[in-house]
């Protein structure tokens, strides 16, 4: 079966004054109809540049796309043209971005942006877009949407606007949707909501969603599987259950460890990563976890491991996972602290 999106071996650098950002250094992953796929990883491990590439977003400039393909209905979008990729954006995949103040025009009513969205990508008439318009924002959960309608940004709140930023996704049915932390901005109540929209839309409407976030907790929300993002390598991906249940890369469960935990309604403390991220202007040539790993073996600091297939879903990058590698019985319990 062929899969709706397919990254393969993607890589995307920057100019900057102080040499070349190797931020995007062999990325794959793929996502098949109706499916939603979580990218996961600490802030600038490259889930944005990976999506501002499929999207065809990356500042022009200073962006350098140095390998790889993205296919998708099998057909290569990388490098496309502005125009064909024009196309695309908005009819077939759908962007709904962080911050919704940011991505609405403040001095033009919702229903307008909406409405001009979908004129962009049909051929209905006037009247049917208004209709189509107000049908979306019933769709997206916003009361009174004919009301609605005629109010500007500003007039709404960021759970509301973030709902309109939905619908302008949906307006024209695509088949893939990338949300980039579509609720970092949001408190936590209007969080929760916004997940239970997407997966009910992802459901009745059987779209595919990639996912981008930091946050372990929307991932089990809403996702069926998990791309583990680190230093600009995917360093493993599994179902939810797998990476959940069984993870097999130190990273993962030190990522596993900082979610809070909830023991008789007290918070419990989380347990942070200790480190930071390698310099990602020279990678390390070992596995850039490796200097924050307590379990770093020699050969971890000298060469990146290709992936090891645990099950036909589940791959890690991790020497750990070698037949080689000494058995440290119990290292997924004790990296997940329980
Ligand atoms: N325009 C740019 N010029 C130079 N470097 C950039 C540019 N955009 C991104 N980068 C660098 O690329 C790397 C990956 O950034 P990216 O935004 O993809 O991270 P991220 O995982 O999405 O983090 P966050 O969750 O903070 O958005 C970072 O080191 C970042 O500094």
């Amino acid at each position: 079966m062929t899969s709706l999106l397919d990254v393969k071996d993607l890589e995307v650098s920057f100019k900057t004054y102080g040499g070349e950002v190797k931020a995007v250094r062999g990325v794959d992953f793929h996502i098949n109809q109706g499916e939603v796929l979580a990218i996961v990883g600490e802030s600038g491990c490259g889930k944005s540049v990976t999506a501002q590439t499929i999207m065809g977003l990356l500042p022009k400039k200073v962006s350098m796309i140095k390998g790889g393909n993205v296919t998708f209905q099998g057909e290569e979008i990388l490098g496309l043209p502005k125009k064909k990729m024009q196309k695309i954006k908005g009819s077939k995949i759908g962007l709904i971005s962080q911050d919704p103040m940011t991505s609405l025009n403040p001095t033009m009513k919702i229903g307008s942006q909406i409405a001009e969205t979908i004129k962009k990508h049909t051929d209905l008439p006037k009247y049917q877009i208004k209709n189509r318009t107000i049908e979306l924002l019933g769709l997206v959960g916003i009361p009174n949407p004919e009301k609605r309608y005629s109010q500007y940004p500003h007039e709404l709140s960021g759970g509301m606007r973030q709902r309109v930023l939905i619908a302008m996704a949906l307006s024209c049915e695509p088949q893939l949707i990338i949300a980039d932390e579509p609720t970092t901005a949001l408190d936590v109540t209007i969080q929760a909501q916004i997940l239970d929209l997407l997966k009910d839309l992802q459901q009745r409407l059987n779209t595919s969603i990639l996912i981008i976030t930091h946050d372990l907790g929307v991932v089990a929300e809403i996702a069926q599987r998990v791309s583990v993002m680190y230093a600009g390598k995917v360093i493993e991906s599994g179902t939810v259950e797998e990476i959940f249940d069984n993870p097999k890369h130190p990273y993962t469960w030190g990522l596993l460890n900082s979610i809070p935990k909830y023991t008789n309604g007290e918070k419990e403390r989380l347990v942070p990563i200790e480190g930071s991220p390698p310099d990602l202007f020279a990678p390390p040539a070992g596995c850039p976890f490796a200097p924050r790993c307590e379990y770093a073996m020699e050969i971890c600091i000298g060469e990146m491991p290709d992936a090891k297939q645990i099950s036909e879903s589940h791959h890690a990058k991790c020497w750990l996972n070698d037949p080689r590698a000494p058995i440290v019985e119990g290292l997924v319990a004790a990296g997940r602290n329980e």
